[in-house]
Parts: C-alpha cells; structure tokens; sequence
C-alpha cells in the first residue's frame, strides 16, 4: 500500500518535471521509479555559477526537499566538465551590491546542500575545480568518472583564497596534511589521486557507471531507520552551517575585499579573455596598458593555442606593468611565449 503510494507519487514528479524541464532550465530534473532525483547541471558552456544558475539550483534543491524525494545525484549534463565553479564574469569587476547578493546567495545554496535532509551523491563527469569541487564535497558521496579530468582547489592560482567553511570541509573529508598541501598549492588531482586522499569515494567508467554507483550507495540506506540517518547526519554537519550562519556577513565582506584585489582581478580578466573579446565591452574602453596587454594575450592563446603559453604571458603583462604589449603576428613580440610543444 505504502509502496503504492510512493511509486504513484515519483510517477506524478516524473510528468510534473518534465513539464519543468521544458521552461529552458539550466538544471534538468528527472525523478526515478525509486524515488531518486537526478539533476542533470547543464547552463553551457562549463556550469559555472552565476547568479541565476545558484537560484535555480536553489529552487531545485527546494523542489527536491518539498516533494519528500529520498535522494538527489548531481551530476552534469556535458561530457568534460562538471563544474568550472564561480562564473568568472560575478568575479571580475563587480558591483559590490549585485557581489555580496551573489555571495549571500551562494552561502545560502551551499548551506541547503551539505544540510539537504535527503541523501546526496555526486557523478563527476568531467572536470571539477574550485567551487565544482565544492559542490561535489558537499554531497555526502563522491564517484568520479576516469579519464583526463581533474578535481581539486586551484583558487590560490587564481589570487582567491578558498572561503573558510570549504577548507573546513576539505578539512573534514581528506586529512589535514593533504589539505594544506592541495590549497596552498593549488593542487589538481586525478581520480587515482583524489581516491588515493579520499576526496572522492569511488572512480566510475562512464557516466551511467558513475550515476549506478552513487545509487548503489544511496540503496545502502534501505537498510537504515530514516531518522536515524537524518539525525546522525545533522549532528557531523549541523556545526558548520551554524557557524556560517553567524560568520555571513564578515565571510562575504571578506570575499569582497579579497576580490576587488587588484591581483585578483588581474587574473579574472585573465580567465575572461578566453572568451571573445567582443563579450566584455568594460575591458575595450579606455585604455589600460596592462588590460590591452593581457587582452593580446588571450588573443594570442585563442590563435595559436597550445603553442603559446598564455599564462606566462599574462605573468609578463602584470611584471612588466603593460610596457611590453605582444603582437600576434609580431614573431619577436610573442617568442618568449611560445613553446616547442
Ligand atoms: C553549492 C555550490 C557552492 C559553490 C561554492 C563556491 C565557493 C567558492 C570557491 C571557489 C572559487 C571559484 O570557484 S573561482 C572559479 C575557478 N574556476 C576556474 O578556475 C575554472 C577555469 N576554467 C577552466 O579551468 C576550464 O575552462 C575548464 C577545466 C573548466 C574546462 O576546460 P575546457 O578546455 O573544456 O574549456 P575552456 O577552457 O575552453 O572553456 C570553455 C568556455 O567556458 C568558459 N569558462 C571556463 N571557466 C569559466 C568560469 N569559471 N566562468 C565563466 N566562464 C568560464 C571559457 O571562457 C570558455 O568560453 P568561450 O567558449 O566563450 O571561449
């Protein structure tokens, strides 16, 4: 009869979540005969989060808790990368009210997730640094699909230091040693190395392997009385949502100062500019030697790809105070950067 009832409820989810797939979501969300929500991430091109992606996530996190749905895998819906974490363009050059609404936002997301009352699991199919990682350690199970993808906390490559709850979580999840080692020095692990550290739980061939095992995982809690389980889970994770819930608004004060950095956000207009050029009309008016040089780099890197090291570039651009503006097509401009491959 019970069981009636919960098939007859994740068939009316089924139909009402392909209705809410249709409005152009970025996040798919499809419920399985077992009572089980897959939401597959997918705003192009990478998931990274803006403020619109971390309120739907927001949203899909509440429709999962609201229609009792027992667990939710993460995963996404691209073939190489999980997550990019934090959209670039809420880093660079932010407004500080729409900034520190993003950060309040993002607390709030993650504070659903590692708190959610349902079990939680993450297929990582592709790769995952910074806020993707995250997100997966959020999850209360970890399988990573094999292959050249990476996983980790690369945010002191960016100027950025990781926001105190995520070491604590790092902390918490591999041992301390590993954690220092891999924030201080940005350190990216394969799935070999995330396993071998315990930052994922498992390694997967495929997606669907990925998706099946972190099933698996959540089938253990058959077993399992569901208030124990919810009760032991908000006893190892109550502290450190209440100590974020105190800590808000110094954490988002202290973000913002880190971001407006002027070291930071030279290596945000760094990372924008593998997008086109076009896109950040900010960037082309007026004129700032470091900003063109930069700008040249990231147009060198998008023509001649692997063959330059635009990286090392930018490194120039900022060493040099933007005195030395490379030329693409200018040999002896751009031949410190180029590589024998
Ligand atoms: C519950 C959620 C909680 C989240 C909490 C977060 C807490 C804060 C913690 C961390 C801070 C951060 O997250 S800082 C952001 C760090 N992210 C990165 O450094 C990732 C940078 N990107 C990459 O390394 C790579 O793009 C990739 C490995 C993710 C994918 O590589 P690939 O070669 O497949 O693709 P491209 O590099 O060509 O990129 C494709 C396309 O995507 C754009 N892109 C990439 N990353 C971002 C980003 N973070 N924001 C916005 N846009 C991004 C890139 O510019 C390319 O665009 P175009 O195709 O237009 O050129």
């Amino acid at each position: 009869m019970l069981l009636r009832r919960v098939y007859k409820q994740h068939r009316w989810l089924a139909s009402h979540v392909k209705f809410l797939s249709t409005q152009k979501s970025s996040i798919d969300i499809k419920v399985d005969n077992d009572g089980i929500a897959i939401l597959n991430l997918q705003r192009p091109p990478v998931n990274s989060f803006s403020m619109d992606f971390l309120k739907e996530l927001s949203k899909s996190l509440d429709f999962v808790e609201n229609n009792k749905i027992t667990a939710m895998i993460l995963t996404s819906a691209f073939p190489r990368v999980f997550s990019a974490g934090l959209d670039i363009n809420e880093v660079y050059k932010p407004d500080a009210v729409r900034f520190k609404e993003f950060w309040t936002t993002l607390q709030e997301v993650w504070m659903k997730l590692f708190g959610a009352r349902f079990i939680t699991a993450a297929a990582i199919n592709g790769q995952s640094p910074a806020g993707g990682c995250l997100m997966a350690m959020s999850c209360e199970y970890r399988v990573m699909i094999k292959g050249t993808f990476t996983i980790g906390m690369n945010e002191t490559s960016l100027g950025l230091i990781a926001p105190t709850w995520f070491m604590e979580l790092v902390k918490n999840t591999i041992n301390v040693r590993d954690a220092e080692y891999a924030f201080t020095t940005s350190r990216m692990f394969t799935p070999e190395e995330a396993l071998k550290v315990r930052l994922i739980d498992e390694i997967a061939a495929d997606k669907d392997d990925a998706i099946a095992k972190c099933k698996r995982f959540i089938k253990k809690f058959d077993e399992i009385t569901p208030s124990a389980r919810i009760n032991t889970k908000m006893k190892l994770r109550g502290p450190a949502i209440k100590k974020l819930q105190n800590t808000r608004q110094e954490d988002t004060e202290e973000i913002y100062q880190l971001v407006i950095h002027p070291d930071t956000q030279k290596v945000a207009i760094f990372q924008l500019y593998s997008s086109p050029v076009s896109a950040n009309p900010a960037i082309i008016t007026g004129y700032d030697p470091m900003e063109v040089c930069i700008e040249n780099c990231a147009q060198c890197k998008k023509m001649l790809g692997a063959w330059f090291e635009g990286q090392l570039c930018a490194e120039s651009c900022i060493k040099y105070r933007g005195k030395m503006i490379p030329d693409c097509e200018n040999y002896a401009s751009i031949s410190p950067f180029l590589n024998k491959l």
